[in-house]
């Protein structure tokens, strides 16, 4: 069987209010596929649809090939943590597993060891409604992993997590993908995802905005964007923009060359005998390839009618 996530040409509107706009995407098994934009963009709403819980106005979302409404026993096929675990406050956190786990046949060795599985064992006994969010988050990732299914969605687990629990979720999604699952987790921030993702879907605005590797997003926001020191400004200036450089003073000494690599850079200096200190190519973070990626998707938001426009947009985007 394939483990993956299909999801094709989603559309969904609530209102007048455009959720999903041609959402397309494809989550394979073997690695942690983050799911990643600015609050609004579309992450809960397309969960919801390949969970059946909510349906499109048009397109298609597939769980290992399948609708989610075709699938037979599917706790056995996709396990999801949407909010916090919904718990009978009343219940124990083990009470609540085993009333999930009879409900489909499983019995109580298997609610002992997704227990053990998340790192709830001495708080089992515990009643739910005195959980914090984490513990909840946890019982959540304990509820989806009951039949051990080999695709799993988290709709931003590491909320309420302390800074424990956040280095545990990194190890526990990385320990999933490894054993061949396919694993979508979602979040609004790059940074939850930069040490745990291999794969990014971005989205912004209802669709998908760039879907690429780790390494290929960064790659692709460094590019030809070049660091220069030197006591010879105005022979350097004239070398590089006669070569089709832009080149801007950044402060601090140093100039900015863009349009070119490091080594042609190297090369027009040397070729004009201009002296240099540095000349070093720009690596950029995750964070800037993901804020240049969905500052358009953001500057949309901020245009609404009744949102304040222009200053907000950073914060918007580093919400
Ligand atoms: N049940 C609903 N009724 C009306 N509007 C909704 C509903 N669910 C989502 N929306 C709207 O659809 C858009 C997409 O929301 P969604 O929750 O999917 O985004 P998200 O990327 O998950 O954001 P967040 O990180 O804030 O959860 C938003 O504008 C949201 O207000």
């Amino acid at each position: 069987m394939r483990s993956t996530i299909e999801v094709n040409g989603l559309r969904k509107r609530y209102g007048r209010t455009t959720a999903l706009d041609g959402m397309s995407f494809t989550v394979g098994p073997g690695k942690v596929t983050g799911f990643v934009g600015p609050n609004g963009a579309g992450k809960s709403t397309t969960m919801r649809v390949v969970l059946g819980l909510d349906a499109a106005d048009e397109g298609t979302a597939l769980v290992s090939g399948r609708p989610y409404a075709a699938l037979r026993r599917p706790m056995f096929h996709v396990g999801a943590l949407l909010d916090a675990a919904a718990a009978q406050p009343s219940r124990t956190a083990r009470n609540h597993l085993l009333w999930l786990a009879h409900s489909q046949g499983l019995g109580a060795g298997r609610v002992d060891e997704v227990i053990e599985l998340v790192g709830l064992r001495s708080a089992a006994r515990r009643r739910v409604g005195g959980f914090s969010l984490g513990m909840r988050q946890r019982l959540g990732i304990a509820a989806a992993m009951l039949g051990d299914p080999p695709v799993l969605m988290f709709d931003e687990p590491s909320n309420g997590l302390d800074p424990e629990g956040i280095v545990w979720m990194r190890g526990f999604l990385r320990s999933l993908a490894a054993e061949g699952r396919a694993v979508l987790v979602s979040s609004h921030l790059m940074s939850e995802l930069q040490d745990t993702a291999d794969h990014l879907v971005v989205v912004g605005r209802g669709r998908v905005v760039a879907d690429t590797s780790v390494a290929g997003l960064i790659a692709a926001a460094s590019l030809d964007r070049v660091t220069l020191r030197t006591s010879a400004r105005s022979a350097a200036v004239t070398a590089l923009t006669r070569a089709g450089a832009a080149v801007a003073d950044t402060g601090h000494g140093a100039l900015g060359v863009t349009g070119l690599a490091a080594e042609r850079v190297v090369a027009l200096l040397n070729d004009d005998a201009v002296p240099f200190t540095e000349v070093s190519a720009h690596r950029a973070t995750l964070e800037e390839a993901y804020m240049h990626l969905t500052r358009d998707a953001v500057e949309f938001r901020a245009a609404v009618p009744g949102v304040a426009q222009g200053t907000g947009r950073g914060q918007e985007a580093a919400r």
